[in-house]
């Protein structure tokens, strides 16, 4: 990889509740992808929009059978890899756990905290161990253009904020609620990690949409969480998701250098098994995700 190398990005969009189908794409057709780690949620639905390649994944499969727990995170980045996928924008429902951001705000996270505890959280593991920085765990130069496409459309957009990832499939009871928010947390979700640090590793570069629908639980004045309310507000999200997606992908679809925010370089130095410690048997799956650096 060197500095004056020209990437042509492919967009990956992940689509989460809600979100099954990416309206406009010409030469749609659904594949199926086998990884190392077994099937993502459902085929991917390669296209174009505007010129520029695309990959779709309904995060849940279509028709929404797998829930957030079961979902095979590791097939989902590694068949997004697999398929040349450069950037991602991540599409999801959230809870709000700030009265300023209300249903139908959206929310370009900058942080996570991950409470989450039954994942496969590395493609990495004895035989060949790494460890990348996540001190910035979101894509900073794919947030820029989703903030100014954003705002160009005239939507309710936050720059910033702490998505909590809880494991679920129960929503949070109260107490666990206020306490995110005495954390300070902006919102509360079930499925963006390990689904970004994957793609850090496989150095991917990752940004998150979060689409409030709901005040969680711990509001007075709304009722608590439900699948019926979350459902009801992603009917008005998904209309201006789509057209953000729209607006997107030909600003990130131009030819481009390195990520400014480096995102595509982590594994550069994040290796620490001699080569001869290595597992040849890891390695050749690795590959599939890691190979610049293996
Ligand atoms: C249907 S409400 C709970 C569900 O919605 C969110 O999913 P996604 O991030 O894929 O939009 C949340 O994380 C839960 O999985
Ligand atoms: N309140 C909430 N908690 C967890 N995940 C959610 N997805 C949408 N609303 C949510």
């Amino acid at each position: 990889m060197s500095q004056n190398e020209v990437v042509e990005p492919i967009i990956g969009l992940i689509g989460g509740s809600g979100l099954y189908d990416i309206d406009g794409l010409e030469e749609k057709e659904w594949r199926t992808v086998e990884t190392p780690w077994g099937l993502p949620s459902d085929q991917l639905l390669f296209g174009r929009l505007d010129g520029v390649r695309c990959v779709f994944l309904p995060r849940h499969g279509r028709g929404h059978p797998i829930p957030p727990s079961r979902l095979n995170y590791r097939a989902n980045i590694a068949a997004l890899k697999m398929s040349g996928v450069t950037d991602i924008v991540s599409l999801s429902a959230v809870g709000s756990l700030k009265e300023e951001l209300p249903p139908g705000h959206f929310v370009i996270v900058d942080q996570f905290i991950d409470r989450t505890i039954w994942r496969e959280k590395s493609f990495f593991d004895t035989g060949c161990v790494a460890h990348i920085s996540m001190a910035d765990p979101l894509c900073a130069r794919i947030g820029d253009v989703l903030e100014e496409q954003g705002r160009g459309l005239g939507l309710d957009v936050t720059r910033g904020g702490t998505y909590l990832v809880m494991e679920g499939p129960q929503f949070s009871t109260r107490a666990e609620s206020n306490l995110y928010r005495s954390w300070g947390c902006s919102v509360i979700g079930m499925t963006n990690m390990p689904e970004a640090s994957l793609a850090r590793e496989a150095e991917i570069c990752y940004a998150t949409v979060a689409m409030v629908t709901d005040y969680d639980c711990w509001h007075e004045d709304h009722d608590n969480v439900t699948v019926e309310s979350v459902v009801k507000t992603m009917q008005g999200n998904s209309a201006k998701a789509k057209a953000l997606v729209k607006a997107v992908i030909p600003a990130l679809g131009q030819p481009r250098g390195l990520c400014s925010a480096g995102c595509d370089r982590a594994l550069e130095y994040a290796l620490i098994t001699a080569p001869d410690a290595r597992d040849p048997a890891l390695l050749t799956k690795l590959k599939a995700v890691a190979a610049r650096v293996l």
